[in-house]
C-alpha cells in the first residue's frame, strides 16, 4: 500500500515508512505573523522563468504537476534567503473537497483553499536527485490561492486537466509562463522545512508569499474533478491532498517585510 491521503495511508501514517516523518525540520507549518521576525539582510527574490522550458503536466496519483527542462539556467530562483542559483524543475499544488481548506502552509491558523509549490534545486549539485537530499539542495516558493475573480494564468492549466484525469496521464504543456501565477507583491515568510509529502526529505528552504493569488470558486471545482485513483480503477477525487502543520521544533520563521 502506496502512501495517501486516505484514512489507511494518509498523513498520520507516513512514518510507519518514512520515519523522518518526525525529523527535526517537517513541513508545512503554521506561520505565526506575531512571531516571525522581520530580517533587513533578507533581499527580494528574483525568479526568471522562460516559458519555452515548459514541458508537460501530468497527473501523478497524489497532485498534478507541470514539468521544466532544468539542463540549463533559463528557469531559475536567485537572492530571497539562498545563495548561489536554484533551477526550477516543476510546480504543482494542493486544495481542499471545499474551501476552507486545502493550503499546507498556514497563516495564523488560517487554511487557504489552495496552495502553488514552485520547486527549484541548487545548481551547486549536479542533478535535481543529488540536491533533494542535501540540507540546502532544494528551495520551494508556496503562493496561496484565495476565492475571488478567476485567473486567466490557471485557467491555462485547467484547460489540460481533461488530458490528465486520472493517475498516471500526462500530456505535453509548452510555453506557460509560472510568473504569471505570482502574486504582484514578493514578501515572504522563510525558514528550514522539508518536502511535504513522502520521502518528506529535510533538504528544502521554504519561501511562502505573504500575499495569496485569486482562484474563483468554479475554477477550484475544476481541480476536484481530477483523480487520485487510475483510470482502470474506482474513482476516487483528487481533493484534500494536503499535510496539515507540523512541529515547528525550535524553528524561527524570518520576515522579508515589516
Ligand atoms: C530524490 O528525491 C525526489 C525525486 C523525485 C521527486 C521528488 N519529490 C517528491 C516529493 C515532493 C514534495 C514536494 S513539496 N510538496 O514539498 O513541494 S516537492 C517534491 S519532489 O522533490 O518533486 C523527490
Ligand atoms: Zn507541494
Amino acid at each position: 500500500m502506496s502512501w495517501g491521503y486516505e484514512e489507511n495511508n494518509g498523513p498520520d501514517k507516513w512514518a510507519d515508512n518514512f520515519p523522518i516523518a518526525n525529523g527535526p525540520r517537517q513541513s508545512p507549518i503554521d506561520i505565526v505573523s506575531g512571531a516571525s521576525s522581520y530580517d533587513k539582510g533578507l533581499k527580494p527574490l528574483s525568479l526568471k522563468y522562460d516559458p519555452s522550458t515548459c514541458l508537460d503536466i501530468l497527473n501523478n496519483g497524489h497532485s498534478f504537476q507541470v514539468t521544466f527542462a532544468d539542463d540549463t539556467d533559463s528557469s531559475t530562483l536567485k537572492d530571497g534567503p539562498i545563495s548561489g542559483t536554484y533551477r526550477l524543475k516543476q510546480f504543482h499544488f494542493h486544495w481542499g473537497a471545499s474551501d476552507n481548506k486545502g493550503s499546507e502552509h498556514t497563516v495564523n491558523g488560517t487554511k487557504y483553499p489552495a496552495e502553488l509549490h514552485l520547486v527549484h534545486w541548487n545548481t551547486k549539485y549536479k542533478s535535481f536527485g543529488e540536491a533533494a537530499s542535501k540540507p540546502d539542495g532544494l528551495a520551494v516558493v508556496g503562493v496561496f490561492l484565495k476565492i475571488g475573480g478567476p485567473n486567466a494564468s490557471l485557467q491555462k492549466i485547467i484547460d489540460a486537466f481533461k488530458d490528465i484525469k486520472a493517475k498516471g496521464q500526462q500530456t505535453t504543456f509548452g510555453g506557460f509562463d509560472p510568473s504569471t501565477l505570482l502574486p504582484g507583491c514578493l514578501d515572504y515568510w522563510t525558514y528550514d522545512g522539508s518536502l511535504t509529502t513522502p520521502p518528506l526529505l529535510e533538504s528544502v528552504t521554504w519561501i511562502v508569499c505573504k500575499e495569496p493569488i485569486s482562484v474563483s470558486a468554479d475554477q477550484m471545482a475544476k481541480f476536484r474533478s481530477l483523480l487520485f485513483s487510475g483510470e482502470d480503477e474506482p474513482e476516487c477525487c483528487m481533493v484534500d491532498n494536503y499535510r496539515p502543520p507540523q512541529p515547528l521544533k525550535g524553528r524561527s520563521v524570518r520576515a522579508s517585510f515589516q
